[in-house]
């Protein structure tokens, strides 16, 4: 196989990963142990010589070591100096300005790939709208990077898949080889919509699990949620243009389970408070790192309007994020007073949720007449 540059040479291809926390650190050790050449750009210097010097990243990744050939620098100019696919960790909220930064060192054919699970607060964009906007590069050129991630297990080296996602097939199959080793597999899609909101939405969805749980109730409520949390995402990213089986593969269900069910999970753990009665201000003081779902919940909600979108659940989450709902009092059926009139509560009977149905089905024939992998994540 190809890549626009000539053959394509996994061992040794030059990446740059921006952003040295939990999950930017992990994704530098699992391409370097797939035998990519990488340097991880750290904003703070003395974080970059941890890294490079003793292996460790002791505020993010305690009591990993980290891969002897991973190199580490806080100058932006020598992480991407002749890097051809660079990868971006750092908080959604944070990118564009991180992209100004970038565009005067990016390499002219570098394929640039968002690991990031948010939107961009102030226009609702996806990480790779935004990375299309900032930067001089075709969207071909584009890839992101989703699936059931939790970064201590994979930096423990635990089994996992993840789906690599670019309009162009060829640019994620350039991205997979490069992101796979021994313990890490990356399938590959063409439905960038599907795939980055899937990581947006589950983030949600976790929160509203967490609620519950630090609120006292039990499984069938969790699973309650987790189900219909499913059919809320499916419809939304239909109406924004994604394909349903993209949610029922790694970067939906897959990663809707891992991060509903993980006390590693941030969003969950934020949640978990909120449902034990702490205010968002606390909150918010007491996650020390990235979360994104607390800042997804306003533009997802604007963006569902927008397109008429039921989204009771990420309703709630809202309403006891602004502290004017009781976590007690999050309603597991999960009807709002507003839901469209026609829309019933009957499981699987919005317009989404046989969107849904229709998905599984065909993964299911998928599974049963071969044809493929479940969902629409590709080998
Ligand atoms: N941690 C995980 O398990 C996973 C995280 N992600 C996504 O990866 C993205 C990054 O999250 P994490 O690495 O987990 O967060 P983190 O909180 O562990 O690390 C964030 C990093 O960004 C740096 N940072 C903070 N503000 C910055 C700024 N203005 N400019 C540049 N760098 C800045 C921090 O110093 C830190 O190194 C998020 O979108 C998250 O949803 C995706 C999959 C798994
Ligand atoms: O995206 C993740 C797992 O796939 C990480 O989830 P949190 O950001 O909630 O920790």
């Amino acid at each position: 196989m190809k890549t626009r540059n000539g053959p394509r040479k996994p061992h040794g291809t030059r990446v740059a990963v921006l952003g040295a926390g939990s999950w930017g650190t992990t994704f530098a050790k699992i391409l370097a142990d797939g035998g990519a050449d990488v340097m991880l750009w750290a904003r703070r210097p003395e974080l970059a010589r941890e890294i490079q010097e003793a292996q460790r990243n002791s505020d993010y990744l305690p009591g990993i070591n980290l891969p002897r050939g991973l190199r580490s620098t806080s100058r932006l100019d020598l992480a991407l100096a002749g890097a051809e696919q660079v990868y971006i960790s750092v908080p959604s909220q944070s990118l564009r300005d991180n992209l100004e930064a970038i565009t005067p060192h990016l390499h002219a054919d570098a394929i640039v790939v968002s690991l990031m699970k948010g939107v961009e607060k102030a226009s609702g964009l996806r990480m790779s709208q935004v990375i299309a906007e900032v930067l001089p590069i075709d969207e071909s050129r584009i890839a992101v990077i989703s699936g059931p991630n939790l970064a201590l297990e994979i930096a423990k080296e635990q089994p996992t898949a993840a789906v690599v996602s670019s309009s162009s097939l060829e640019t994620a199959q350039a991205v997979a080889s490069v992101s796979r080793n021994r313990y890490f597999h990356s399938f590959v899609n063409t439905d960038v919509p599907g795939t980055e909101f899937g990581g947006v939405l589950k983030n949600l969805i976790a929160v509203a699990i967490g609620i519950v749980d630090g609120a006292g109730y039990g499984e069938n409520t969790k699973a309650s949620i987790l189900t219909r949390g499913l059919v809320e995402m499916t419809d939304f990213s239909v109406a924004y243009g994604a394909q349903a089986e993209t949610l029922s593969g790694l970067a939906g269900l897959g990663d809707l389970i891992a991060t509903c069910q993980s006390p590693l999970s941030r969003n969950n753990t934020a949640g978990r408070l909120l449902g034990q009665g702490y205010h968002l201000k606390d909150v918010v003081e007491r996650m020390q790192q990235t979360t994104e779902g607390l800042a997804s919940v306003g533009p997802i909600l604007e963006l569902a309007k927008a397109k008429g979108v039921a989204m009771p659940i990420v309703e709630q989450v809202r309403q006891v994020l602004a502290g004017t709902l009781a976590p007690r009092d999050i309603a597991p059926h999960l009807t709002t007073d507003d839901e469209p009139q026609g829309e019933r509560t009957n499981d699987g009977q919005a317009q989404g949720g046989s969107a849904l149905r229709r998905a599984f089905k065909r993964a299911f024939d998928q599974l049963r007449y071969g044809g493929g992998s479940a969902g629409g994540d590709r080998p």
